[in-house]
């Protein structure tokens, strides 16, 4: 099962179906946002559309109010004793240069109302609807919204009446087709249908009413109310659901096309890189086999005397066009791809060619070489480590194996490896320590030697950053375990200082060397 589990993985570890099955996941993926997206959107577009149309007639509507009542306030002038046939010709003409009027009425002083043309008394004005505005009361009658002839519409203040045509709103507000504009009350009844329908109030308009959001849909039909006025009188404005749906369709088909151009373009990259670590993974098979990577060797000081005591082996690219290709671009990708392996032992057979004579003639130094994760399970290079290091004539002890967190999936396995390499007569740093979560814990199992202080804790020193207690505590936990500290990254002589007082026995840094070609690193050790 495992092994065909194996195959089936290697089989689509490929450019090409990897990258089809991301655009397909993707794809899915973000075809259903897409259509979630393109509803919001159009939902979006119609409550704009119609906040639009919303406030337009809003506007009108006040509009012709206001005309209203400036007319009731121009009438409020006029001082009439008796109600005669000159008065009422007098408020004839009066109503004549008034835009939307039928009839007007003055109170005289004894109560009783003159008028331009009989108006609707006491009695019938009960039957209307009503409202109080301001100082203005109005009173409307919803049935009578189509008969222009008819005063449907009346304002009243303290002693002055205008009779108006609730038709007027139809021609003012003036909605295009398939649009209606309804008053309701606080309860959500219809007070008024601005387009003359004399429908009931229907159970969409009042659960449009009190929906939390402006705009809702039910049935066929997109509503969307406005705010309530302090009497709870709001303008509701109905829709055909049509232009939204064509609106949905249209956004939808947009970002789905989107989508789909996003996820062949997702699928693409992904069979690009692929791509790619496939055809490095294959140049670093054919740089192992040309013998095209080098090492360096960064060099480690005492930091009480300044000599050196040896280096950290680092190794190098360099293709056939004499570019050289940092190992942080390579390592990683080596280490996915188990090629890693073949690279330790490159790197430990040009250790031994390059300075095992210098090894062999200076007991005192030593070279560090790194271990990743793989050669930690494999213990490939054991074995030759062994046979490489007896034929120079170089002692175990001159070979220092690095190993990092990350490098110590297995901490049983590596413990029982790491003990084996100790018996053997190498010592063992842990590289970039303080880095991963686990440090203490594994101090306490595996055979260590050696903790190499991550270079960011070296950064940290004497600053105000959280970390700078990090080195400190390290070299002082060092030293109550009896282990040797290597300081990194050591860039500026204050920090050697400081490392030297708090205890560190070595630096390792640009402030020394960077990683030298063997030829240097010879010459460095004749220096110092
Ligand atoms: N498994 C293996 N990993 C290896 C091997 N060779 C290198 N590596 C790992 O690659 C990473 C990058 O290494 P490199 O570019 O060589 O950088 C090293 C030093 O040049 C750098 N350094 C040292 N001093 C300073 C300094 O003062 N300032 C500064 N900015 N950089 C400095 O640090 C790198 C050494 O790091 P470390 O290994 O943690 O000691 C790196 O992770 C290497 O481990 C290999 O053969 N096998």
């Amino acid at each position: 099962m495992n092994d065909q589990w194996t195959r089936f993985w290697r089989w689509c570890y490929r450019p090409w179906p990897l990258g089809l099955l991301v655009a397909v996941l993707s794809g899915l993926l973000l075809l259903s946002g897409a259509w979630h997206l393109g509803s919001w959107q159009a939902r979006q577009a119609e409550q704009q559309r119609l906040g639009a149309l919303h406030a337009e007639v809003v506007r009108r509507t006040s509009g012709l109010f206001s005309g209203l009542a400036g007319h009731l306030q121009a009438l409020g002038q006029q001082r009439i004793e008796h109600c005669d046939e000159n008065a009422r010709q007098q408020l004839r003409t009066l109503r004549r240069g008034m835009l939307y009027v039928q009839a007007v009425a003055v109170r005289m002083a004894d109560g009783q109302w003159c008028q331009s043309l009989p108006l609707p008394d006491e009695q019938s004005l009960q039957a209307y609807k009503a409202w109080q505005f301001d100082s203005v009361r109005l009173w409307w009658n919803p049935q009578q919204l189509n008969a222009s002839s008819e005063p449907s519409l009346m304002l009243q203040s303290e002693r002055v009446q205008v009779a108006s045509s609730l038709r007027y709103f139809q021609d003012v507000i003036a909605l295009p087709e398939g649009y209606q504009a309804l008053l309701t009350d606080a309860q959500g009844q219809r007070m008024l249908d601005y387009s003359g329908l004399r429908s009931a109030t229907t159970a969409a308009e009042q659960a449009a009413a009190h929906s939390p959001q402006p705009l809702s849909v039910a049935g066929q039909h997109v509503y969307l109310r406005g705010p309530g006025d302090k009497n709870g009188m709001r303008l509701l404005l109905v829709a055909d659901d049509s232009r939204l749906q064509e609106a949905t369709r249209y956004y939808q088909r947009l970002f789905s096309v989107g989508a789909l151009l996003f996820s062949v373009l997702t699928g693409w990259l992904a069979a690009l890189l692929i791509r790619h670590e496939q055809s490095l993974e294959k140049a670093l098979s054919l740089a192992l086999r040309r013998g095209e990577l080098e090492v360096d060797y960064q060099p480690l000081v005492d930091l009480q005397t300044r000599r050196c005591v040896g280096a950290e082996a680092l190794v190098r690219w360099r293709r056939a066009d004499g570019q050289r290709v940092r190992p942080d671009l390579f390592i990683p990708q080596a280490e996915d791809s188990g090629q890693i392996c073949a690279i330790t032992q490159r790197v430990i057979e040009l250790v031994v060619a390059e300075v095992g004579e210098l090894l062999r003639t200076h007991p005192q130094l030593y070279v560090s070489v790194n271990l990743a994760a793989a050669d930690i399970a494999g213990a490939a290079f054991v074995e030759p480590a062994r046979r490489l290091l007896r034929e120079a004539g170089v002692a175990p002890a001159q070979l220092v194996w690095e190993v990092t967190e990350r490098g110590l999936v297995d901490v049983e396995l590596a413990t029982r490896l790491l003990g084996q390499l100790r018996a053997d007569g190498h010592r063992i740093a842990i590289d970039d320590f303080g880095t991963g979560y686990s440090s203490l814990s594994y101090l306490q199992q595996l055979p260590v030697d050696v903790l190499k202080i991550d270079k960011s804790f070296v950064d940290a020193l004497g600053t105000e950053a959280a970390s700078s207690p990090v080195a400190p505590h390290v070299i002082e936990m060092a030293r109550d375990l009896g282990l040797k500290v290597i300081a990194e990254g050591v860039e500026h002589e204050r920090q050697a200082v400081l490392l030297a007082e708090l205890g560190a026995q070595i630096g390792q840094g640009w402030l020394f060397a960077k990683p030298l070609d063997a030829q240097s690193f010879r010459a460095f050790v004749e220096q110092h």
